[in-house]
């Protein structure tokens, strides 16, 4: 089935952790960012949240963050300001574990009263970076924003948001180059 929602990438970090940009860094001969990208691919709309000239995404408009260097939430009022559809959805350049079957059981998942969808990850939390969001979240993340909040996980109400089990193979996470070579060797036959 085509995805009927908006697809966005958030990609303004600095990869501090990781010591080098890791939306860059190779797995199976791939940079991060492409296999993320991949699972998004038959969006009807594809948003890249960068700075301008940063990467270079065939098929993506790179969008300006909002409020630079204020991390994945700001990235989130960004993309949802600019999103056409009514669900988006958000993820970061560093979960390359991402299929588009993973976004096909999310939104499957969806009801008519839910503001978001997100997968809960092997510990049982909910993971707000690789999830489904509602465009009228928007007001209350800028309202979020304004009030200096910065955590990602406020995004949507709790009780507005339905949450998916089964997908945590599908969210491991990169943030520092041992991340990434224990998912290398792994993934090794
Ligand atoms: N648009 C935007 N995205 C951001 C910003 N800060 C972080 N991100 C993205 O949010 C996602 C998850 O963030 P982190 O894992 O903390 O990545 P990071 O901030 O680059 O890495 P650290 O510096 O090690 O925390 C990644 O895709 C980042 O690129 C920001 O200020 N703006
Ligand atoms: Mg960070």
């Amino acid at each position: 089935m085509t995805p009927d929602f908006t697809a966005a990438i958030t990609a303004g970090g600095r990869s501090s952790r990781f010591g080098s940009d890791k939306a860059l860094a190779l797995l199976r001969g791939q940079p991060l960012l492409r296999h993320v990208a991949d699972s998004l691919q038959g969006c009807p709309e594809r948003l890249l949240i960068s700075p301008a000239g940063k990467y270079v995404l065939d098929g993506w408009e790179i969008i300006s963050d909002t409020r630079p260097g204020e991390g994945p939430l700001a990235g989130l009022e960004a993309a949802l300001s600019r999103s056409s559809t009514e669900w988006l959805a958000f993820t970061g350049v560093d979960l390359p574990g991402l299929t588009p079957d993973f976004w096909a059981t999310l939104a499957q998942a969806r009801t008519p009263d839910a503001l978001a969808v997100l997968p809960l990850d092997s510990e049982g939390r909910p993971q707000p970076l690789a999830g489904l969001y509602r465009r009228e979240v928007l007001g209350r993340v800028t309202g979020l924003l304004e009030a200096g909040e910065r955590r990602l996980k406020l995004a949507a109400p709790p009780e507005k948001t339905v949450l998916v089990s089964g997908l945590s193979p599908a969210l491991r996470n990169v943030n520092t180059p041992d991340d990434l070579a224990a998912l290398s060797s792994e993934l090794k036959p």
